[in-house]
């Protein structure tokens, strides 16, 4: 900010192709030109920007005379995930979390799995919090769905029954949305993330959120803009990029939905157990003792082998950058090393504790 006195911070409501769109103030939608390194394509080129350091929805930064950014402001938490395509590139999806929102309906949809999945996948990006929708509806156990959910309860994530249709049913939500907050809604499609934010905001569809935004050719365009400010001074993100998560291989098992398995497994006889038909693994004798569901094992061990899949192919785009830089500088520690545990399936368990 000492650089650039003349700029003010502004904050990305979103993110175009071409451009962004920013706020000042609640109501605001400004286009302005990012910053040149911005829109060049990123490669293992020196120089270039990877996507992760670009701003994203949620970033803050300095616009000067209203109209192009000059910097980007430190960001204090940050969502990603792996982008799809046949190389590995990650991608901002938010920046700027203090909670996540994890939608999930008590009705068909309701998976306590997907919820873990998904607790997993957004962590480092603020405190998740879990709201079962559809509480209303006629086959909704919200007492199972409860049961369902003991472990990840343990861990300290709270749990709320809404009917996303009533807004005095999700007034309970305010107590985590005050002002200066920024909310994330996560779930899969038909869960309610659109009803929920529906109410939050207290109007009928989410006419409020549209916006006439003037592209780079001078075209009006009606968009839904991603970052909304709701009545009680918070502001909640709902993109699209949020629906589709992949692992990014930087995730920590240790630190999602599974901490307690995780923990579990450093009391297992091999420090390399996989957690297969290892003798003396403490995660299926606990299966067997009735403390743990064999299910979350179950998928347990497939998110851990996905994130290793993950983590290979980051260290492989890291190793790939460090070989492209001029200066033949070590490739960077930090985050290139997987931080899941490498799947030894079948390993012959030589390193007892
Ligand atoms: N009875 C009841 N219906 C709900 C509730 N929440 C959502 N619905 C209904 O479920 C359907 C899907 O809700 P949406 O809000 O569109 O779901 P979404 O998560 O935004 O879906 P995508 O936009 O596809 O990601 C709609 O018909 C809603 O009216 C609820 O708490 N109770
Ligand atoms: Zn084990």
């Amino acid at each position: 900010m000492a650089t650039h006195p003349q700029a003010r911070p502004m904050r990305i409501v979103e993110q175009h192709r071409s451009g962004y769109l920013v706020a000042g103030a609640p109501g605001e939608a400004i286009a302005v030109e990012s910053l040149p390194d911005w829109l060049r394509r990123s490669g293992y080129r020196k120089g270039t920007i990877a996507p992760e350091d670009r701003a994203a929805v949620g970033d803050w930064v300095l616009v000067e005379d209203g109209q192009r950014i000059v910097a980007m402001l430190p960001r204090t938490s940050a969502i990603k995930r792996a982008a799809a395509g046949e190389h590995y590139r990650q991608q901002l999806i938010a920046a700027n979390i203090d909670i996540v929102l994890v939608v999930c309906g008590l009705d068909a949809d309701f998976n306590p799995r997907r919820i873990e999945r998904y607790l997993l996948l957004v962590q480092g990006g603020g405190m998740p919090i879990i709201v079962l929708t559809k509480a209303d509806k006629p086959e909704a156990d919200v007492a199972a769905a409860t049961a369902a959910l003991a472990d990840v309860i343990g861990l300290g994530v709270p749990v709320v029954p809404v009917n996303a249709r009533d807004v005095d049913s999700v007034a309970g939500l305010h107590r985590w949305l005050g002002p200066g907050v920024t909310a994330v809604l996560v779930g899969s499609s038909g869960a309610g993330k659109s009803t929920l934010t529906n109410r939050l905001l207290g109007v009928e569809r989410m006419k409020t959120a549209e916006v006439r935004a003037t592209d780079d050719r001078g075209r009006h365009t009606t968009t839904h803009r991603a970052l909304i400010p709701l009545p009680s001074g918070a502001c909640l993100i709902d993109t699209p990029g949020m629906r589709e998560l992949k692992p990014t291989g930087e995730e920590d098992l240790s630190e999602g939905g599974f901490a307690d398995i995780e923990a579990l497994a450093t009391q297992c006889r091999f420090r390399d157990c996989a957690h297969g038909n290892e003798p003396g693994c403490a995660v299926w004798e606990a299966v067997e003792a009735g403390t743990l569901d064999p299910g979350r094992v179950g998928s347990y061990l497939k998110l851990r082998d996905e994130l290793v899949g993950a983590a290979g192919q980051l260290a492989t785009r890291l190793a790939q950058k460090a070989e492209s830089r001029p200066s033949a500088k070590p490739a960077p520690k930090a985050g290139g090393r997987p931080k899941a545990k490498p799947a030894k399936r079948g390993s012959d368990w030589t390193r007892e504790r």
